[in-house]
């Protein structure tokens, strides 16, 4: 069954994006997202080496002929930085596809959705596509879809937390209401996590801690690579009704 995932025009087979932070080594990384079966991987710009050849480079192991690039803003904290920070990597790399977060403050990393708002507009009028990590706040996501963003990518909760998807309800608004892609961004602990993001109709997931946090990442990038395809597999094909009271499942019709 062919299912792509579309994002600003362009196709992809796999629904599971991963990031670059806190693996052991650009290596293990690499290992990691091919393992993952991603086709895209983002980068933070602000925290990443992409150019001083006294260190190593990402590029050398996570290479842009096999992965797209998705730089991210991590890092920064109002509108202006974040805009200031992809014109630059536009400029170094080219990148027009990104993912904008801009943060609320160190200790939750919460959105700040004012200023992403603001960031987004500047970044969309300057010919930017643009996936924004955001709160899982059915207006702002709304706002955002309006404003020309290209995905819609409500936190499950905190990044870094792997606390896993907080509150359902808001994401199954947001994913009816949104008519781009819809990609749970952070918290995402546990490979029933991230199904559960896609059996809510989710488009897809991206994660980082749950795979460069684990005791084997390789294995749970491919454990996640699995439960990404089970929720959207079970997503098409639509639960079952809940019932209250027991139905059996032999017939009763012929009973001796
Ligand atoms: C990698 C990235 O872009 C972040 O948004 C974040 O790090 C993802 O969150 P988790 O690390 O919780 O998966």
């Amino acid at each position: 069954m062919s299912d792509p995932l579309i994002i600003a025009g362009k196709t992809y087979n796999s629904r599971l994006i991963v990031g670059t932070g806190k693996y052991a080594s650009y290596q293990q990384n690499a290992d990691a997202a091919r393992a993952a079966g991603a086709e895209i991987v983002t980068v933070a710009l602000r925290r990443v080496n992409l150019s001083d050849p006294g260190k190593e480079i990402l590029t050398d192991f996570v290479k842009p002929d096999e992965f797209t690039y998705l730089p991210n803003t991590a890092g920064c904290y109002t509108a202006d930085e974040a805009v200031r920070t992809l014109r630059l990597a536009r400029e170094a790399g080219g990148w027009n596809l990104v993912k904008l977060e801009v943060l609320a403050d160190q200790k939750t990393l919460y959105p700040n959705m004012p200023e992403t708002l603001t960031a987004a507009k500047a970044l969309i009028a300057d010919g930017f596509e643009v996936m924004v990590y955001c709160s899982d706040d059915p207006v702002y996501a709304k706002m955002l879809e309006e404003a020309g963003c290209c995905a819609i990518m409500p936190l499950g909760s905190l990044i870094g937390s792997g606390l896993g998807i907080m509150n359902p309800v808001n994401i199954r608004l947001i994913v009816e209401q949104t008519r781009v892609p819809v990609i749970v961004d952070a918290g995402v602990g546990t490979p029933s996590d991230a199904a559960m993001a896609m059996e809510l109709g989710c488009d897809g997931v991206l994660m980082n801690t749950a795979i460069a946090a684990a005791k084997d990442p390789i294995l749970m990038a491919s454990a996640m690579k699995h439960a990404v395809i089970a929720g959207r597999e079970g997503y098409l094909a639509g639960r079952m009704p809940k019932k209250m009271y027991a139905d059996p499942s032999s017939p009763l019709a012929g009973l001796i």
